[in-house]
């Protein structure tokens, strides 16, 4: 409890932080939200009372006009509460979005700082699913159940003043009904976060499939091997698993419940009688039967709601543990001082060396990567081959700083990669992925995006589209450098493979960094394409330090030097001529077995 406490309190004051104009907007409408109930409550009564007093006088003496001014009155009443019903309704909406935008802003700060590891790892894929799915909601959850507790509290207050003219035992009365009834709910809400916490993983697993049936990027092979309804089976199963188990948790929430609620129905009528019982001996008016009947009715409803509104909040606060779990996690990035980062070597000196570099992944302990040693000097090509497997794109991660090695040190110049401010690397590092992305924004952009931080530059723009040869293409589209690429969105136009992969090319020609790394840049071009791309590398990678992971003959040749990774960690490295001289190098016999497999 007293951790949901200090998570509500904490959220509050981010809620207050990012709209505190909005936060008193909203408090002051409760507020006569909260009074207004109590009025018009009174106003019924008042008018009654008054019809009967003009009822019971002789005909001559009845006056209508005595009643008008209540009337007129409980009319205003009546109007104010709407107009403060519908004004509320407007700063929710408008505060919800600074609430919203606030928690958004927060959370992909946060995650843009993590580590990239994170996202690789198996373990935190379900504390990111929480965390962003709770994050959206709970928030402005948490601040309107505050102001909803708070506005049944004064209505509450207030009413409590009537009831207990009815007998001092209403309230206790109330009380009691409608406690079980909210330790029962109290209960449910553990439960629930519980059991969504343990049920992540089918939950995901879930949504996992709903997916691989509804999502485009699955649609060609989903129809290619006809797994529909594989799928679909496996969805549904899964979904009556998930459901199931969550309905066995209402059920039993809802059977104690009603249980509570006759014993509350039985406690309620005792009342209404008692109220009867009164009028009849003529202890009270018409007007106050109305009164108590409706204050009794209302009351009941507000304790309920207000019971209500304590369980949601627990229920929203025992959710944001994942959200602060989340915010907790370690953003490695910032693990240097900004104070101490250091700028990156320009121009580059030496070049990049690999320090007895060993790496595993966090989520498997196998090395990958074991005592490396190697340097790759300034404005040297090399070209980086071995198996499948065998770490090359692993490399090219931790020349990213994508990951950091377990042991040793990768350094430029001496200055050690992961002290340099991560703004100067990336404007000194230009990559493309094996896996790079299919932007689905205009072919303009899509290239900008190699270099964001700065205005667009038309010239270079289409100086890079030229260089890896999709300029041809692009222009060939009616809107040219306007057109949005991809099939997401309505007058895109869609590239081949092939195409997409000369567009990313582009995008990393436009960044020019000193560094260029390049991940089976030309695995998806046609022999022409390739042939021209490599010329084209060839001169921009002129004068830089460049790493180029490839499987292909043509694209290996190109470079300085190789550098073999091998199965057993190890590495070798020389010239293309070099290795090709040695019979018993590595790089000799998988050409030698290539050249074997072909005959
Ligand atoms: N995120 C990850 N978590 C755990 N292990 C991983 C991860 N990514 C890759 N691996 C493992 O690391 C090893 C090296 O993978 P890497 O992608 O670097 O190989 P590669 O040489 O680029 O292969 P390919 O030629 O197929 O592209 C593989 O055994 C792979 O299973």
């Amino acid at each position: 409890m007293r951790k949901s406490f200090n998570h509500i309190k904490v959220i509050l004051g981010y809620v207050w932080s990012s709209s505190p104009v909005w936060s008193m907007a909203n408090g002051a409408l409760i507020v006569v939200r909260g009074i207004l109930p109590l009025m018009l409550l009174y106003l019924v009564k008042l008018l009654v009372d008054e019809i009967q007093f003009v009822a019971d006088l002789p005909v001559a003496e009845r006056d209508f006009d005595r009643i008008i001014p209540v009337l007129i009155f409980a009319g205003v009443v009546f109007l104010i509460n709407a107009l403060s019903a519908s004004a509320s309704l407007l700063v929710r909406e408008k505060q919800s979005y600074v609430i919203s935008d606030f928690f958004d802003k927060l959370i992909h700060n946060k995650i843009s700082g993590l580590d990239y590891g994170y996202f690789e790892h198996p373990d935190y894929q379900s504390l990111f699913y929480r965390a962003l799915n709770e994050a959206s909601f709970r928030p402005s959850r948490i601040f309107y159940g505050v102001m909803g507790l708070i506005q049944n509290l004064i209505t509450l207050t207030l009413m409590a003043g009537i009831l207990t003219q009815v007998h001092w035992a209403v309230l206790v009365i109330l009380l009691l009904i409608t406690a079980p009834v909210a330790l029962i709910r109290l209960r449910h809400s553990r439960k629930l976060f519980i059991y969504k916490r343990d049920n992540t993983r089918l939950e995901r697993t879930v949504n996992y499939y709903n997916r691989l049936i509804t999502a485009p990027d699955y649609a060609k092979e989903v129809r290619a091997f006809d797994l529909g309804s594989l799928f679909r089976e496996r969805y549904l199963k899964l979904k009556d698993q998930w459901r199931q188990s969550r309905f066995a948790l209402l059920l039993a929430q809802t059977r104690r419940e009603s249980l509570v609620q006759v014993l509350a129905a039985i406690a309620f009528f005792a009342v209404y009688g008692m109220i009867a019982y009164r009028a009849f001996e003529g202890e009270i008016t018409i007007g106050e039967v109305v009164l108590y009947f409706m204050a009794l009715q209302r009351g009941y409803s507000y304790l309920q709601e207000l019971l209500g509104r304590v369980a949601g909040l627990y229920e929203d606060s025992l959710f944001l543990d994942n959200l602060f779990e989340f915010l907790k996690l370690d953003e490695g990035r910032k693990t240097v001082a900004t104070t101490t980062m250091k700028s990156f070597p320009a121009p580059i000196r030496k070049g990049i060396e690999f320090r007895d570099v060993s790496f595993h992944y966090p989520s498997n302990n196998k090395w990958i990567l074991r005592n490396l040693n190697l340097t790759i000097g300034a404005g040297e090509t090399v070209a980086l081959v071995g198996a499948n497997g065998a770490g090359k794109s692993t490399l090219i991660k931790l020349l990213n700083c994508l990951y950091k090695p377990v042991e040793g040190d990768i350094t430029i110049d001496g200055v050690s990669l992961y002290d340099i401010d991560p703004k100067d690397r990336v404007a000194n590092v230009s990559v493309i992925f094996q896996d790079f992305i299919l932007y689905n924004v205009t072919a303009r952009e899509n290239i900008w995006f190699g270099k964001a931080g700065q205005p667009e530059d038309e010239a270079l723009i289409r100086k890079a589209a030229a260089d890896s040869g999709i300029d041809k293409v692009i222009e060939g589209f009616e809107k040219g450098y306007d057109t949005t690429l991809g099939v997401l969105f309505e007058g895109s136009r869609q590239m081949s493979p092939g195409q997409w992969q000369s567009l990313a090319l582009a995008r990393s020609f436009y960044n020019n960094g000193q560094i260029i790394l390049l991940d089976e840049p030309t695995s998806s071009l046609d022999a022409f394409m390739e042939a021209r791309l490599l010329k084209y590398i060839r001169t921009i990678t002129r004068g830089r330090t460049s790493v180029i992971v490839s499987h292909r003959l043509s694209t290996i040749r190109m470079a300085d030097r190789i550098i073999v990774l091998k199965d057993d960690n190890t590495v070798e490295t020389g010239t293309y001529d070099e290795l090709v001289a040695n019979p018993n190098s590595h790089f000799s016999n998988m050409l030698q077995t290539l050249s074997d497999a072909i005959r």
